[in-house]
């Protein structure tokens, strides 16, 4: 649906350049949800703005849907341009129009039948949960009122993309929830494909199939969600995991470990919520002559899928303990060998 590639994005300030985007490659499958996630200033808005040009890179290819976008001219892009919807931050509303006019403008100015645009409107407010609002200002609006407004505009045009600039970085989190439902929402109803950025890795693990990581205008690690949260590759990766799911061992529980024997490992044990773990950690010191010890278990939902990270003491004889992280690795999702410092960082 929207492949990049190797696209570079360079601003002129004054004499001196600025380096947004330094080769960044990206493929976004129709009716995924596509994250992008990174701190400040690492290149994400930029990034998303190449998707409708709103960027035009300096080099590198934009194709959505099947059309190369730097090929189009004018009059092809505002064409195309219908097809991704794009919603902000700060909402970008009409101040100056009620709620129902912010909607109405853009298929007006698409000469849409005034019959067409009134049912139109009225479904897409209702979409948003916001009928009664019609008549509103957005200075009369809530933020996340605000929001859904910019939403059902967004969607006038019947996009098939929808691209988010931080859209729940200005609200409170149970506003976040509830934007982001609404997200996840139009996203199965409509199989829209929605691209967003974002600093927060709740909105990642919430609604995203995917996600990528930027870091000083490049890509440093993407994914499915689960894989990712499940084995993060990068330092980045794993600060910003951190924030919503802690898998650091206390040093205190790590330095009781007794030293049992060289085969001794530490396993970074990640399952699934499907998977019942239960049997699986039974079979393995029925199975096999091993000594097993929870050090730290952790749960999460990941866009409704539970998620669990375990890291869990093993030792016996070495046949014994390889076997037995071998019947593991074919009984849960995914394990890792990892040392001391990497179980406590
Ligand atoms: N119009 C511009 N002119 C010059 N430099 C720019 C321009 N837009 C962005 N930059 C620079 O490009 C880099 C990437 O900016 P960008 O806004 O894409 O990052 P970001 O990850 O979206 O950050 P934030 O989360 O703060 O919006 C930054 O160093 C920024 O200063």
């Amino acid at each position: 649906m929207i492949q990049l590639t190797e696209i570079h994005k360079t601003y002129k300030v004054g004499n001196k350049q600025v380096e947004a985007l330094k080769g960044v490659s990206l493929n976004v499958e129709k009716g995924q949800i596509f994250g992008v996630i990174g701190f400040s200033g690492a290149g994400k808005s930029t990034l998303l703005r190449t998707i409708n040009l709103l960027e035009k890179p300096t080099s590198g290819s934009v194709v959505v849907n099947g059309q190369d976008m730097l090929s189009l001219k004018e009059s092809e892009l505002r064409q195309a341009r219908k097809k991704i919807g794009i919603i902000f931050q700060h909402f970008n509303l009409l101040s100056s129009y009620n709620v129902y006019d912010n909607v109405a403008e853009i298929l007006r100015m698409n000469k849409v039948p005034k019959d067409v645009i009134e049912k139109k409107v009225k479904d897409l407010l209702r979409l948003v949960g916001l009928e009664d609002k019609a008549n509103s200002y957005p200075s009369q609006l809530s933020g996340g009122q605000k929001q859904r407004v910019g939403i059902a505009r967004a969607l006038a045009t019947d996009p098939e993309i929808l691209l988010c600039d931080e859209a729940t970085s200005a609200l409170d989190p149970q506003t976040t929830e509830s934007i982001l439902d609404l997200l996840l929402d139009i996203n199965r109803k409509f199989n829209l494909t929605i691209v967003l950025i974002t600093h927060e890795m709740q909105v990642i693990k919430k609604i995203c199939d995917r996600v990528a990581i930027m870091e000083n205008g490049q890509v440093i690690e993407q994914g499915s969600v689960l894989d990712v949260f499940s084995n993060p590759q990068q330092p980045t990766t794993r600060n910003f995991i951190k924030t919503i799911f802690d898998d650091e061992v206390p040093a205190e529980i790590l330095s009781n470990i007794k030293p049992s024997g060289p085969a001794a490992k530490i396993l970074r044990v990640a399952f699934r919520g499907d998977a019942a773990l239960d049997p699986v950690l039974g079979n393995l010191s029925a199975r096999f002559p091993v000594t097993t010890n929870l050090l730290y278990g952790s749960i999460t939902s990941i866009k409704g899928t539970a998620l669990g990270i375990l890291l869990l003491h093993i030792s016996g004889e070495e046949k014994a303990v390889q076997e037995g992280i071998e019947f593991l690795r074919q009984s849960v999702y995914k394990v890792d060998i990892v040392t001391r410092e990497e179980a406590a960082r």
